[in-house]
């Protein structure tokens, strides 16, 4: 058997789509179109790609984007001052500030200033903490386009054993309590995980969120699985590869991501979902 391959950008495009009869239904009504800051602090080239891919695609639904580009010895108290600002403008529905940010620079402060109701990263503790509780309103951009692509190739998640490789506040642990929310039993694994292996080979929905180039061998996926990689690793040959061999895992799987065109693009499309929600639900 050959899995199916999930195209993230087929899913990423037709949400974007989404957007933009959004944006032009509130034009129709003589309201004001949605409007998402886009801060880049520092010049970390893969950084650099994600937010020209984020501003590209605010231009394209029709939303204004404010762009701050500033240098890597932006102070943490000047970027929480800019933040200050963005949270009392009124044509701003949404704050995007690129992780990582430069060393120095404290990014748990930075998510706790943006105000919930502009966190269209959905990263901060109100927004992760009503996921946690079943009340979700914004959620992280990653995990919740995992979701849309599980919906968008009609998986039933319910009573699904899921296995979520990685615990990172930004993926792995979101990941699991949208996997939660959609009534699978989970499993979170991370670095002090015991026999790894033993976890993946349960999997019938596998999230691999780890950063490390082929780190779950192929033969290790259960046979039928559905299997989402995030991981981008870039290669030394210039070429971009997930975490899973995904020349092998394919052999076992019903469905898989691949590495580019997977994961990635939904991550933007939620973000610009995001800032029309928030737009549409706060700041009408
Ligand atoms: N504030 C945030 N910072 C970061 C996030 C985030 O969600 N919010 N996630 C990642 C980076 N990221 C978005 O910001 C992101 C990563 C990958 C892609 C993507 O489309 N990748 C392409 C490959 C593109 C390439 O590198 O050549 C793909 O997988 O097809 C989009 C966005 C960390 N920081």
């Amino acid at each position: 058997m050959s899995a199916q391959i999930i195209d993230g950008k087929a899913i990423a495009a037709k949400v974007t789509d989404k957007v933009a009869i959004g944006v032009q239904a509130r034009k129709d009504k003589g309201l004001r179109v949605p409007g998402l800051a886009v801060v880049l602090v520092g010049g970390d080239p893969a950084s650099q790609i994600y937010v020209q891919s984020k501003r590209r695609t605010c231009e394209k639904v029709g939303f204004t984007s404010k762009a701050f580009d500033l240098p890597a010895t932006t102070s943490q108290q000047d970027l929480l001052t800019l933040i200050d600002e963005l949270n009392e403008d009124s044509t701003i529905d949404g704050i995007l500030v690129q992780f990582p940010l430069p060393e120095g620079l404290d990014e748990t402060s930075v998510i706790e200033r943006i105000k919930p109701s502009k966190d269209v990263d959905g990263f901060h503790p109100y927004n992760v903490g009503r996921l946690a509780q079943r009340i979700p309103l914004l959620r992280s951009c990653t995990p919740r386009g995992m979701i849309t692509m599980l919906e968008s190739i009609n998986i039933d998640l319910h009573g699904k054993h899921a296995v979520v490789v990685g615990a990172s506040n930004i993926v792995g642990r979101p990941m699991t309590l949208e996997l939660l929310l959609a009534g699978c039993t989970t499993t979170t694994c991370h670095r002090f995980t015991k026999d790894l292996e033993y976890h993946v080979r349960q999997a019938e929905i596998l999230v691999v969120a780890r950063g490390k180039a082929n780190f779950i061998p192929g033969d290790w996926i259960r046979e039928g699985a559905v299997v989402l990689d995030v991981g981008i690793n870039r290669l030394e040959n210039g070429k971009i590869t997930g975490d899973v061999d995904f020349e092998t895992a394919k052999e076992k799987a019903a469905w898989i991501s691949p590495v580019p065109g997977g994961v990635g693009p939904m991550t933007v499309a939620t973000l610009i979902e995001n800032t029309l929600f928030a737009c549409n639900e706060y700041h009408s």
